[in-house]
């Protein structure tokens, strides 16, 4: 079935250039239904530094990616939407390789799960949380648009990419060529953009001038992700986001329409809303308002 040529680049382990134009040719010779099939031309990837530590973690009630990223040299690192229920399991882990955890951050005000932020700074005495200015929350460190958050001698520079929230961020490692995207992009997906402070035409215009525009190899890693899959790239999405590849008005329209349940995660917020509507003896009105305190509460 397959090409002579295919099956010599599969066999001799040689690198995507052989296999894309023997994948090429392959197309080209073969019956219709694959010439149809228009798949993108995959790009090299940039390969990682020996000395940057990577791990991504997993929740499997808000279905949320948590990153742990750390200098191998200095043993500083960072941690990116840690979860208040896994705070334990995260601090643990950072103990057991030895690290020690700068900061704990965030790439915006959660919705859906409680950050872990606060329970970490407090397991792992030192370290600072972070996040964006324009999030609203309280953290210890607030950063926007430009600024370079540093461990060891690497670094991620912050994008703003409002839309799924106002205070969204997207955090790029250039030398590594990753990005770490939160709700503002997710694989074959987006963030909603119907309750918070949602806004489809801001977030199709942040994805398009801030991650779209980054070099089509660079890896990325949303904040969730709900059908197994746990990384993708700036290509890959550029070419086969269902809902980011449309023009902008049908965009709007894709996401007027996608009817998504409320986070089944926002009822165990409103245990803490309770907590928070005893402590501030009922002063808390409007859905905003609720989300912003129990942010407020739990963030730092
Ligand atoms: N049924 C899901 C709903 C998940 C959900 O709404 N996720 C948010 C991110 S957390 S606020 C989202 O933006 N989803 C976009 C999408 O297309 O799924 C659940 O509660 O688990």
């Amino acid at each position: 079935m397959f090409s002579k040529t295919l099956c010599k680049a599969l066999r001799g382990g040689v690198n995507s250039f052989h296999i894309k134009d023997a994948l090429k040719c392959h197309v080209n010779n073969s019956p219709n239904i694959l010439r149809h099939h228009h798949c993108m031309m995959l790009p090299e990837s940039i390969s990682q530094s020996p000395d940057f530590f990577f791990r991504q973690l997993f929740d499997n009630e808000s279905s949320t990616y948590t990153y742990l990223l750390a200098d191998t040299t200095t043993k500083e690192a960072i941690i990116i939407d840690p979860v208040l229920e896994l705070a334990e399991r995260d601090a643990q882990l950072i103990r057991d390789l030895g690290l020690t955890l700068k900061y704990a951050m965030n790439t915006h005000m959660h919705a859906d799960h409680v950050t872990g932020t606060g329970l970490l700074k407090k397991l792992l005495p030192g370290s600072k949380s972070l996040i964006s200015k324009s999030s609203g929350a309280q953290a210890d460190i607030y950063v926007e648009e430009g600024v370079d958050i540093q461990f060891g001698r690497h670094r991620l520079s912050v994008r703003a990419t409002p839309g799924h929230t106002n205070g969204c961020v997207t955090y790029v490692s250039h030398e590594q060529g990753v990005a770490f995207t939160g709700d503002a992009l997710l694989i074959r997906g987006c963030g909603r953009t119907d309750f918070q402070e949602g806004n489809s035409k801001t977030l199709y215009n942040s994805v398009h001038s801030q991650i779209f525009t980054l070099p089509d190899s660079f890896k990325l890693y949303p904040a969730h992700d709900y059908k197994g899959q746990t990384t993708t790239t700036v290509g890959e999405e550029k070419h086969y986001n269902p809902r980011l590849t449309k023009p902008l008005d049908e965009f709007i329209k894709i996401m007027e329409n996608l009817n998504l349940p409320y986070p089944k995660m926002i009822g165990k917020l409103e245990v803490v809303f309770a907590q928070l509507l005893w402590r501030n003896k009922g002063n808390v009105c409007g859905d905003r308002r609720f989300l912003q305190n129990v942010s407020n509460y739990t963030q730092d």
